[in-house]
This record gives structure tokens, C-alpha cells and sequence, in this order.
């Protein structure tokens, strides 16, 4: 299912989560990435027609999300990982997913039970299918998460922040999971962890105070921090120009990774860029970009 926004706008009040977003997303696996705050949830909610925008126009799989028809299409093939799931501790996975089920319309029994056991299976929770949620880790919630998400076969799944708080087994884990879902379904990862976006989706959007300020392949995300990566070795003070992405103490000093658009020192080393340093360099000149603009962008915080 694929993804049109126009000029897409939502308002809280005085605040604008959303300006004028433009957004075409294909089918595969797509990653939002974005400081907290940037708009990621408020996109998603839009997405999942939980949240009507102010204005402009969305389209999912050519449903209208602006009409309440087009909203009831979309959530009828639409699974969505929220941020922040609700489980209800006292229940097993097994049954949480049963009632989950039930909740979607999954009405043959036989069916709906078939389907939960070849999730479970799929995310990893057979084994503890029958026990009580409450001592469940983050990575196992999640994983529960991901598989009430599935029930219902979605062609679109929307996943916000879903590695947030879990340990590197568990997110490397949940990254292989989400990866190995896209093939004949969209989707769509938000998040604010670089490295879960590089190593799964090969497109995305970043977003910064509410606009997208880059779309395109993840590896040419790289490139803006091409002319912009330094390291300085010091047993001073750190470096006060630019962001300071590392700092590796050695023998002969601190060695100080910095993202910069001008030279932070002059014995300062130009460096090749990674993808954290690219995504840095964006999000410096989309700030340079906001002090410019009157009334433009708002910093991430
Ligand atoms: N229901 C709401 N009422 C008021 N302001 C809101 C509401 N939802 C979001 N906002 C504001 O809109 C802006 C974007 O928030 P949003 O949650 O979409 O960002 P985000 O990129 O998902 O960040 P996070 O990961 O922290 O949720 C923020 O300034 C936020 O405070």
C-alpha cells in the first residue's frame, strides 16, 4: 500500500506538529527518523486514522484518510504498534492476542486461534504463550506488540519508536523481525535511532520540527556530512564548534569526532562521514535553516 501526503498540516492549539508535510512512500519498508518531537507519532496517528489532520491531503493505498469511508479502509488493512501499547498484565500473550483478534472482526474461532499460534511462533513467544504478561521484559512486550499488529494479515503496518528502551540483543532482534515482514507489505518505521533505520530500510524521510527535510536512499543520507566530519585530538577542553559525535580518550590525547559545516579548529583532520555524522550535518542545517527563516522551522529538542 502506498503512501501520498499533500501539504499535510496538524495543529494542536498553537502549536503545529505538522507543516505542510509532502511524502510519497512505495511499498517495502520505510523509515521516519526524527528527534523527539519532530512529528513522527503525530504522522503515524494520522496514518492509522486515529487523528484527522488540520489540513492537506493523505492518501493510503488511494483511500482518502480525510473521509471517515476512506479511514474505515485504510484501519480495516492497517496494523499499529503504538508507542506506548497498553498489555493487560493478567493476561497470557495467547489470550491477549485471542481478544486482540476479536477486536478486529476475526470471527472463526478455529481461524482466529490458528492465526495467533503461527504468530507467536513468528515472533518467538510459543513458549510462553500461556504466562501472565507481567514480568514479560521490554523486548518480549514489544514482540507481543508486533504480533497483535499482524493479526488480520495488514498490508501496512506502522511501528513507532519500537526499539526505544530494549538492549542491543533485543532491538538487533526486533529490527530482524520488522525487516523480514516488509516483502509483499509496507512498512513503516518511526524512530529516532539511526542505526535501526540503517540497517533495515533502504528509503526513508527525516523529519525536523514538524517538515521533512530529507527524503531519498538511507546511504546517500551519508553524503551531507561529506565536507562537515572533522576529528580533533586534544587533552584540552572539547571542541565548542559543531556537535561533538565521540570522544575516544588514547594515549596521545581525546580524540574528538565533530560534525561541522566550517573547520572547528585548525589542526582539525577532515574525516570520511558515517550515517549518524550525515544525519547530524542534516540536522545542523535544518537549525541553521530555522534561525534564518522567520516563522520556518522549530529545533528539535
Ligand atoms: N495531543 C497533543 N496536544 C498538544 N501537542 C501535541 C499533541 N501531540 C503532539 N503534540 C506536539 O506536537 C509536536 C510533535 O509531537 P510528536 O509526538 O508527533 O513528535 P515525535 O517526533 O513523535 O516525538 P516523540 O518520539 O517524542 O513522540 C510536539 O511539539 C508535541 O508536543
Amino acid at each position: 500500500m502506498d503512501i501520498q501526503t499533500t501539504g499535510l498540516t496538524r495543529r494542536f492549539g498553537k502549536v503545529t506538529a505538522l507543516h505542510s508535510v509532502d511524502l510519497a512512500i512505495p511499498g517495502g519498508m520505510y523509515g521516519l527518523l526524527g528527534a523527539n518531537g519532530a512529528g513522527k507519532t503525530t504522522l503515524m496517528r494520522i496514518l492509522a486514522g486515529v487523528l484527522p489532520p488540520s489540513g492537506g491531503q493523505v492518501r493510503v493505498g488511494g483511500h482518502d484518510l480525510t473521509t471517515s469511508a476512506g479511514r474505515l479502509a485504510v484501519q480495516r488493512r492497517l496494523g499499529y504498534l503504538p508507542q506506548d501499547l497498553g498489555l493487560y498484565p493478567d493476561l497470557s500473550p495467547r489470550e491477549f492476542l485471542d481478544y486482540v483478534g476479536l477486536l478486529k472482526g476475526l470471527d472463526d474461532t478455529r481461524a482466529r486461534h490458528r492465526q495467533v499460534d503461527e504468530l507467536l511462533e513468528l515472533v518467538a513467544l510459543t513458549e510462553v504463550a500461556g504466562r501472565r504478561m507481567k514480568g514479560f521484559s521490554g523486548g518480549m512486550r514489544r514482540r507481543v506488540g508486533i504480533a497483535q499488529a499482524l493479526l488480520g494479515d495488514p498490508a501496512l503496518i506502522v511501528v513507532d519508536e519500537p526499539t526505544a528502551g530494549l538492549d542491543p540483543e533485543e532491538r538487533v532482534r526486533f529490527r530482524t523481525l520488522l525487516a523480514g515482514l516488509a516483502g509483499h507489505r509496507t512498512v513503516l518505521l518511526s524512530t529516532h535511532i539511526v542505526e535501526d533505520v540503517a540497517q533495515t530500510c533502504q528509503h526513508a524521510a527525516v523529519m525536523a520540527g514538524g517538515r521533512v527535510v530529507y527524503t531519498g536512499m538511507v546511504t546517500d543520507l551519508v553524503r551531507v556530512g561529506e565536507g562537515a566530519t572533522w576529528e580533533v585530538t586534544s587533552s584540552g577542553p572539547a571542541p565548542t564548534v559543531g556537535v561533538v559525535v565521540s570522544a575516544i580518550s588514547r594515549t596521545d590525547g581525546t580524540h574528538y569526532r565533530v560534525v561541522s559545516s566550517s573547520r572547528p579548529s585548525p589542526d582539525a583532520v577532515p574525516v570520511p562521514p558515517s550515517l549518524e555524522d550525515g544525519y547530524v550535518a542534516l540536522m545542523q542545517r535544518a537549525s541553521a535553516r530555522a534561525h534564518t527563516v522567520p516563522g520556518g522551522l522549530r529545533l528539535p529538542s
